[in-house]
């Protein structure tokens, strides 16, 4: 048994206040906030005066092996990026840069503040190798495509894949089915996808409605938005996370709400392939939970929630000429417990309370950028910088302790993307 003490902090808890409390973690859970009695005594204690104990952040929606196409292909449209030089590079990944790529995508996830992804790529066995070796928590999908030759392998892979890691890495990683989107799924593939979802009960991760094109399109080919068309289909109700759903209606709205559809709300992604603005206030009106996140680095270009957050908290109010809409508190709430939502994490992570598990981070309060504190949940939101990240606990396990990586040889992962990056988009 470990038991680690944070002692002298200032915490955030569920109710959105902060307060002073020592908070003890017992193996992978919150054993108690503030109310530890006298016999519990720790192994470790970490000093947190002048730090903010807040729930780790959750990116709800990313393609972390992405990170080896940083700054590869820039400034351009959704259809064109994808086809045009995405996929042709993506086309010639082995899966040992999956391996390396995701763990680029991880560190730099855990060194800013986030301990939960949620990921769609291919080579998932890759990613959840890093996953386990990193300490991080992951919702995996093995992304599928019903219009390429890996069609049908893509269904077979994925149901091995829920099979074997499922609960795997002492249940840090949960699995979804992961159909990309309508417009590269047709019905027909979408059947069999919610075929093995019933079969297997797992849920779904899929991108909805991310450009005005696809929607477009999905209405000439089929009559119907690509969410009224997934509700048609039966997708929508086995527990999907989707991604983006820029452009929906009233009416889709009204469909998601009865089918409890979870949002992955991706900013800063949206704003550079210029996808457009989600109808964030009025998702959130209609009480769906809506979760940050990065998307792949390539289209971000960085994995650091905590510029989601704040982007976020900015976009909507510019957008909709409203200075009140998602207040900092709603942002925060986003990025970690609405996120825990997202991908159906709800009653696991998210929020420091006893008997959830240990995901936390200790922000680092004492610098400019933090003072005076009128607001802590303001400062997080508007003000924080990713280094102020002093320590990250996953499932109880210190995974950044005063800013280094403890399961991660940096130096090591600096070489090997630079190299596989470089190769992947070499013309042959
Ligand atoms: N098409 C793949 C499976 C999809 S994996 C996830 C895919 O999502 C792609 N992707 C990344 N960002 C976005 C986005 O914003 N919208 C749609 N797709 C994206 C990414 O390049 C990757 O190919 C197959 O052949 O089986
Ligand atoms: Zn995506």
């Amino acid at each position: 048994m470990t038991k680690l003490l944070l002692k002298g902090g200032e915490v955030l808890l569920p109710n959105g206040q902060v307060k002073q409390a020592d908070v003890a973690i017992e193996n992978n859970v919150i054993a108690y906030v503030d109310d530890i009695p006298q016999t519990w005594q720790p192994e470790k204690t970490i000093h947190c005066s002048d730090k903010l104990i807040a729930p780790g952040l959750v990116n709800t929606h990313t393609h972390a092996a992405m990170t080896l196409f940083r700054s590869y292909a820039d400034d351009m449209a959704l259809m064109d990026w994808l086809q045009k030089k995405i996929w042709p590079a993506e086309a010639k990944l082995v899966a040992q840069d999956v391996y390396w790529g995701t763990m680029l995508a991880i560190a730099e996830m855990l060194k800013s503040g986030t301990t939960t992804f949620a990921d769609m790529y291919f080579f998932m066995d890759e990613v959840a190798k890093a996953v386990d070796q990193s300490g991080i928590r992951a919702v995996l999908s093995r992304g599928m495509s019903g219009v390429t030759p890996t069609a049908q392998q893509a269904l077979t892979e994925s149901e091995e894949f829920f099979r074997t890691f499922h609960g795997f890495a002492d249940g840090r990683i949960t699995v979804m089915l992961g159909p990309h989107a309508p417009y590269t799924c047709p019905p027909d593939y979408l059947k069999k996808v919610i075929s093995l979802a019933e079969k297997l009960g797992a849920q779904i991760h899929i991108h909805l409605s991310e450009t005005e094109g696809e929607v477009l399109d999905c209405l000439k080919a089929y009559g119907k938005s690509p969410i009224a068309l997934m509700e048609e289909l039966g997708l929508l109700g086995h527990g999907v996370l989707a991604a983006h759903c820029v452009h929906v209606s009233a009416e889709d709205i009204a469909i998601m709400q009865r089918h409890k559809v979870r949002v992955a709300h991706n900013p800063g992604s949206n704003m550079k392939l210029a996808s457009g603005v989600a109808p964030v206030p009025a998702m959130l009106a209609a009480g769906l939970p809506v979760g940050l996140g990065t998307d792949g680095a390539s289209s971000n270009n960085n994995l650091d929630m905590l510029e989601e957050l704040r982007l976020a908290a900015l976009l909507h109010k510019v957008h909709e000429l409203n200075p009140l809409l998602v207040p900092a508190k709603t942002a925060v709430d986003m990025a970690t417990a609405m996120g825990a939502q997202a991908v159906g994490l709800e009653d696991a992570i998210g929020s420091i309370q006893k008997g959830f598990k240990a995901d936390l981070v200790i922000w680092n309060m004492h610098n400019l950028r933090w003072c005076p504190r009128h607001d802590r949940i303001s400062l997080l939101t508007y003000s924080a910088s990713a280094q102020d990240v002093h320590t990250v606990i996953v499932n109880g396990h210190i995974v950044v302790d005063n800013q280094k990586l403890v399961t991660i040889d940096e130096e090591k992962l600096l070489f090997e993307v630079q190299q596989r990056g470089m190769r992947l988009v070499r013309d042959r």
